[in-house]
């Protein structure tokens, strides 16, 4: 599903942020990615996303070269990928039905089809009862929640996530890592980038850790 073939990216040609990046994961794998803050594993998100772009290597996506993707091709590869953020970025002048519900306005889903997909996808994260509600109205949890169902809204093939966890206490953080689970159960490709290293040793994934931009480790659980 992703290979890093000797990847590396340097921000303004000099700094290197990543240094020789190779690894594979495979189809329904799900992936942690570890490190200090500024190990690189944003940067590595965001080659995944292509909203960067390797200074060296090659970054493939279900097979394709994806530094050779035209620019009119970018937003049909992003709808594979569901991406999920620390502060999550919900719209606070929109309802939880609304926020979930942008991605396919932006795609021009007919209105009727898309309210049904909202909702499957608010149900899975335990959250359709609050659909009206505005996100100011809701816990960290819950945002975090309407986050990740806004990123599946679209079943994507593989789903990111870049410290999800980042401001939440030890069980909800637990709670989002079972969504994550649940959603890679059902097929779902999902690679998600932490700090929480005691509950990464918990859940038992295999985990690639960074240090300065370089991949020191790439453990498979037994
Ligand atoms: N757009 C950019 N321009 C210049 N330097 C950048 C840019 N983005 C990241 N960097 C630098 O690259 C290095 C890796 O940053 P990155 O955000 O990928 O690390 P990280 O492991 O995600 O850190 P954190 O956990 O703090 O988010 C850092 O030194 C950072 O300052």
């Amino acid at each position: 599903m992703i290979a890093f073939e000797h990847v590396g990216k340097r921000y303004g040609g000099r700094f290197e942020a990543l240094a020789n990046i190779d690894f594979r994961v495979r189809r329904g794998e799900m992936v942690f990615l570890t490190g200090h803050s500024g190990a690189g594993k944003s940067s590595l998100l965001r080659l995944i996303m292509r909203l960067e772009r390797p200074s060296r290597g090659k970054v493939r996506v279900a097979g394709h070269d994806i530094d050779r993707l035209h620019h009119s091709q970018i937003p049909f590869y992003r709808r594979q990928i569901g991406v999920v953020f620390q502060d999550h970025q919900l719209l606070f002048d929109r309802s939880i039905f609304h926020n979930v519900a942008l991605p396919l306005e932006i795609q021009g889903v007919e209105h009727r089809e898309a309210a049904r997909r909202v909702r499957a996808s608010l149900d899975k994260v335990g959250l359709l009862h609050r659909e009206g509600a505005l996100p100011i109205e809701l816990s960290g949890g819950e945002q975090q929640r309407v986050g990740i169902a806004r990123a599946v809204v679209n079943k994507p093939a593989l789903l990111l996530a870049d410290e999800p966890t980042g401001n939440l206490d030890p069980q909800l953080s637990a709670d989002i890592m079972t969504l994550f689970e649940d959603f890679n159960r059902i097929g779902t490709t999902v690679m998600v980038a932490s700090h929480d290293l005691a509950l990464i040793a918990r859940l038992r994934h295999r985990t690639l850790r960074l240090h300065d931009g370089r991949l020191v480790a790439d453990e498979e659980v037994a």
